[in-house]
């Protein structure tokens, strides 16, 4: 009897996710805890998820963080995408600076979550992908400071 060995390694699909880094007025960022349901879990992420068809990244954005967080997004500028590959999952994640909205950020989904400092955000244990977004936020806030420093000369 013929037998069939698959040897194709089991496709893996890539996921589009649209991320929001939400900024308050006095530079902090909400972050909230993924469950332990979910992948990934029980990391700190920026809240957000999966592009659905038909949607823009905005949208997505805008759609996730009404049912995530409870905010509306008024505008938005794009900071980075980064591509990830976990080994059991492939992450597009198209991250936007959230730079209006209206609303307060709160868990609507029972997850836990707070605003934190930029440079406080090493301090959480998150994904492995996001470490280039702490990274660019992080130089992103000293380079603010230091030209802070220098207009005051
Ligand atoms: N929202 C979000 N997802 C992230 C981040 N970093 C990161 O690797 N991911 C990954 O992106 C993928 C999709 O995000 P998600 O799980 O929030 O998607 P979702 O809101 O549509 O939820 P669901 O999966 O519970 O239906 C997950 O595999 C997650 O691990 C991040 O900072 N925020
Ligand atoms: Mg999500």
């Amino acid at each position: 009897m013929k037998t069939s060995t698959n040897t194709t390694p089991a496709a893996i699909a890539k996921v589009l996710v649209a991320v929001g880094v939400i900024e308050n007025s006095q530079g902090q960022i909400f972050i909230c805890r993924r469950s332990a349901h979910q992948h990934q879990a029980n990391k700190w992420e920026f809240p957000g998820g999966k592009v659905e068809s038909g949607e823009t990244i905005p949208q997505a954005l805008a759609r996730e963080l009404a049912e995530e967080v409870g905010i509306t997004v008024l505008a938005c500028e794009p900071l980075m995408q980064i591509e990830h590959d976990y080994a059991d999952k492939h992450v597009s994640l198209a991250i936007r600076k959230v730079i209006a909205f209206s609303g307060e950020p709160s868990g609507l989904e029972g997850q836990v979550s707070r605003w934190v400092a930029v440079s406080e955000l090493s301090h959480y244990d998150f994904p492995k992908a996001n470490g280039p977004i702490i990274a660019k936020l992080q130089q992103a806030a000293l380079d603010e400071s230091s030209s802070d420093t220098l207009d005051g000369l």
